[in-house]
């Protein structure tokens, strides 16, 4: 992700945006549109350290024709407008850049139906993520993909960012479970795609190109869901290591095992004195741990798979494998995953999140080259999160403004050593703000021409989201 930037752009003219509220406040009401400077404030910003920039306008339509004719408005005015949910997102992607009208998705916000039959479930975008899964898990059924936002997300956030998380490893990503969607384009028009069924090949995939479009091409109102049955029993262990190598080594061996753990998330030697600094008694003096976690059906099986996974941790060197004994060490593990990447705002004044992915063979290669390029540099650099499916969150801690030429060079190096290796420079942050001056590191021109052409031929005008993934095409 690029540093925080000082970056101005264009704004729509205040007179502009005082017609602007009386056509909104007229399609909606005036509870529906807020320009009070809390409010505003709060809507300037997410958890990418890419900048404040307030909206002029927040509106929160309550059901689809309110979004279009939101959208409608925007259009006809010819004012900016930025699709947002909880502002979770890491790489700016809500941020209403230009100003303009931030659409808060968040009153859409009721489970519409669940069907066991089916398999199935249809919500609207401004549902918790954590309350889907809970609701769907109350009628045996599993929501896989967990961003570790999920008690705070929205499900129209991960749609637009085809949110993962560490389940991913077994389960894959949001993408993978979405299959129709009603959704509003930037022109105001309301299409319904993709289907309700688990196999369907009618037409191209616009439920596809859709999930994970970073709110430049349209917003999700409706999401029908694919579940899958809950699994029966979770099992979790703590592997301890001596050295992040060692870690890294033993992500590899399991993987090639003949085992899919449900998650393998490292925690390097930083992120675990992050951690141990909130409370979490991590072993003093460990160089690295794992949180594997397996499930399925059988709970015998399910040690076995366990054991064998800490063996083979163990011939990779090992110190400890430490298994949860009941469901409260096990939330105990994950509520300190989850707290490392707060925890790690505590050791440095700054930190830059990165989230980079490689092939799966090369985990070993991006650890070691990440950890010579700090010490290169000089910089604090904290390697953490997904390796089982390849997708590390290395962050750059650093002390001030002084070290900002430094920093972006560490992004730079990290983003070239991670394409070499065949990786991508974004596993499920999305590219955002934050990441669009490094996204032709990995894809040609003519990818990203392609790209750019889909762009304007959804949104003409570029009102909608502008400046991300790569530069608006037209400022009207
Ligand atoms: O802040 C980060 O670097 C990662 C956040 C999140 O994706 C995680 O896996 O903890
Ligand atoms: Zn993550």
């Amino acid at each position: 992700m690029s540093l925080p930037s000082e970056r101005t752009f264009p704004r729509p003219d205040p007179s502009l945006m005082e017609r602007a509220h009386t056509a909104l406040v007229a399609v909606l009401s005036a509870g529906q549109v807020r320009r009070d400077a809390p409010t505003l404030e709060s809507y300037a910003r997410d958890e990418s350290d890419s900048g404040v920039y307030p909206p002029d306008l927040v509106v929160f339509p309550e059901d689809t024709a309110q979004v279009s004719a939101v959208f409608r408005t925007c259009q006809a005015l010819g004012v900016p407008f930025t699709p947002c949910g909880a502002r979770s997102g890491k790489s700016g992607g809500s941020l209403p850049l230009r100003g303009g009208v931030a659409v808060s998705l968040e009153r859409m916000n009721r489970i519409l139906s669940v069907s066991v039959e089916d398999l199935t479930a249809v919500a609207q975008p401004g549902v918790i993520t954590g309350d889907f899964m809970k609701a769907v898990e109350a009628q045996g059924l599993f929501y896989p993909p967990d961003p570790n936002s999920w008690e705070f997300c929205t499900l129209g956030g991960n749609v637009a960012e085809n949110a993962g998380g560490p389940r991913a490893l077994k389960y894959g990503v949001t993408r993978d479970y979405i299959i129709g969607l009603e959704w509003v384009l930037p022109s105001g028009e309301v299409l319904r795609v993709g289907r309700r069924t688990l196999k369907g090949v009618a037409g191209y995939d616009l439920v596809g190109l859709f999930v994970g479009s970073e709110g430049t091409l349209g917003v999700a109102t409706e999401i029908t869901v694919q579940l899958v049955p809950r699994p029966r029993y979770v099992k979790t262990a703590l592997v301890v290591f001596d050295s992040v190598y060692a870690a890294a080594h033993a992500i590899t061996a399991v993987l090639t095992a003949g085992i899919l753990p449900r998650t393998l998330e490292l925690l390097d030697d930083t992120a675990l004195h992050a951690v141990r600094h909130r409370g979490f008694p991590f072993p003093e003096g460990a160089g690295a741990a794992v949180i594997a976690e397996v499930d399925g059906n059988v709970e015998e099986g399910l040690f076995a798979e366990l054991t064998q996974l800490g063996e083979i941790c163990e011939r990779e060197g090992a110190r400890e494998v430490l298994v949860a004994q009941d469901e409260s060490q096990r939330e105990r593990l994950w509520t300190a995953r989850r707290l490392v990447s707060p925890a790690l705002r505590a050791l440095k004044p700054h930190k830059i999140s990165e989230d980079i992915a490689v092939p799966r063979s090369r985990i070993p290669d991006i650890i070691r080259a990440l950890k010579d390029m700090g010490e290169e540099l000089g910089l604090l650099v904290a390697t953490y999160g997904h390796a089982g499916d390849g997708n590390l969150h290395a962050n750059l801690l650093y002390d001030g403004p002084h070290q900002r030429a430094l920093v972006e060079k560490g992004i730079q190096r990290m983003l070239e050593l991670t394409v070499a290796m065949g990786g991508t420079i974004t596993g499920e942050h999305g590219v955002g703000h934050a990441k669009r001056e490094y996204l032709a590191m990995e894809q040609a021109e003519g990818v990203l021409a392609l790209q750019r052409r889909l762009k304007e031929f959804f949104d003409p005008s570029g009102l909608l989201n502008p400046e991300k993934i790569f530069p608006a095409p037209k400022w009207p």
